[in-house]
């Protein structure tokens, strides 16, 4: 039943000529991708086993993305913009947003082709002074080096970002007061929310980023911050051009992928996990 709603939610499914996994759902099992063990040491040492595997993976998911950029390449402005506003409205009128108080969500990027997030960000903030309590936190990432460490710092103006060496606009680690900005992973309350951006995304929960690492190292720290701390655990929610969508199994996964819970294209919201679906419903 929930297989045919989702599949109703769909309108476009991207065929990709690439080498498929076995299709496998991101929740029932995650780790989808179970790395081949020897039969015994002398034979093939685990190590070197587990480093092809990996690397099979690592290859084809590079592919994924070579062939992502390029359908991406070839959207024309308009069909970015009407997906742009279609995915924003849906959110800002969802009341899974209009609820969050707290959230993470990603400065887009025009010329990385990521889905726009500007309103979003906008609603977020407030707008004019004393309109504090009307807003919600936001924490917004910044790279802090190319060892996949990001921190997710709290903005409250969009005047508060600079453009790093990526041409990605992200916040500066001290605000103008030269006070450092709150640290989400050092903030006395958890996060309800995370807008994700991506690559590539599938309706299982498998979600493929820019190759960094950056965000499933993030999100795994996050989710144990959270298990620690007996907190709710947040809905990590991807934005996604239809082109990014992708057929079940075409996207690889390897044991630190960490699965989305709901989905946002331009025809809707893909609720996920069983998370999603009491949240979203
Ligand atoms: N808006 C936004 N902010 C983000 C991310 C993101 O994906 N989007 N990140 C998520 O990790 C982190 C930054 N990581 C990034 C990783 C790669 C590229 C990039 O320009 N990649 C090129 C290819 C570069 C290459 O192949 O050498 C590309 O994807 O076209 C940008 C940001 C943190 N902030
Ligand atoms: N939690 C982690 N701990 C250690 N290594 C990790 C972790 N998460 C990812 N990596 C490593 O980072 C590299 C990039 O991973 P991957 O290709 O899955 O990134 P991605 O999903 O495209 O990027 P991102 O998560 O930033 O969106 C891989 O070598 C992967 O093994």
């Amino acid at each position: 039943m929930i297989k045919n709603a989702v599949a109703s939610l769909m309108v476009r499914l991207h065929h990709l000529p690439l080498p498929r996994a076995p299709p496998a759902s991101t929740y029932r099992h995650h780790h989808a991708l179970r790395l081949p063990r020897p039969a015994s040491a002398s034979v093939r040492p685990a190590a070197a086993m587990s480093t092809t595997a990996e690397q099979a993976v690592a290859d084809q998911k590079r592919a994924l993305r070579t062939e992502v950029r390029r359908a991406l390449k070839a959207l024309s402005p308009d069909q970015r913009a009407s997906e742009d506003l279609a995915i924003q409205t849906t959110i800002l009128n969802s009341s899974w947003f209009k609820a969050s108080k707290r959230l993470c969500a990603y400065i887009s990027c025009y010329q990385l082709r990521e889905v726009d997030t500007s309103k979003i960000l906008a609603e977020c903030l407030p707008s004019n002074p004393g309109q504090e309590e009307l807003t919600k936190d936001l924490y917004v990432p910044r790279v802090e080096d190319k060892n996949r460490n990001m921190r997710m710092l709290k903005i409250t103006t969009m005047d508060d970002l600079v453009k790093n060496s990526m041409n990605i606009l992200e916040p500066s680690p001290v605000d103008a007061s030269g006070n450092d900005r709150e640290d989400v992973l050092t903030a006395s309350s958890p996060v309800d929310l995370f807008l994700l951006p991506g690559q590539a995304f599938d309706r299982t929960g498998r979600r493929l980023g820019r190759g960094g690492g950056y965000y499933d190292t993030f999100l795994l720290k996050y989710q144990e911050l959270t298990k620690e701390k007996e907190w709710k655990q947040p809905l990590l929610v991807a934005l996604s051009y239809s082109a990014q969508i992708m057929e079940e199994g075409v996207i690889p996964v390897n044991s630190t992928d960490v699965p989305i819970d709901a989905l946002v294209s331009s025809s809707g919201v893909i609720p996920i996990s069983p998370a999603a679906l009491e949240r979203m419903k």
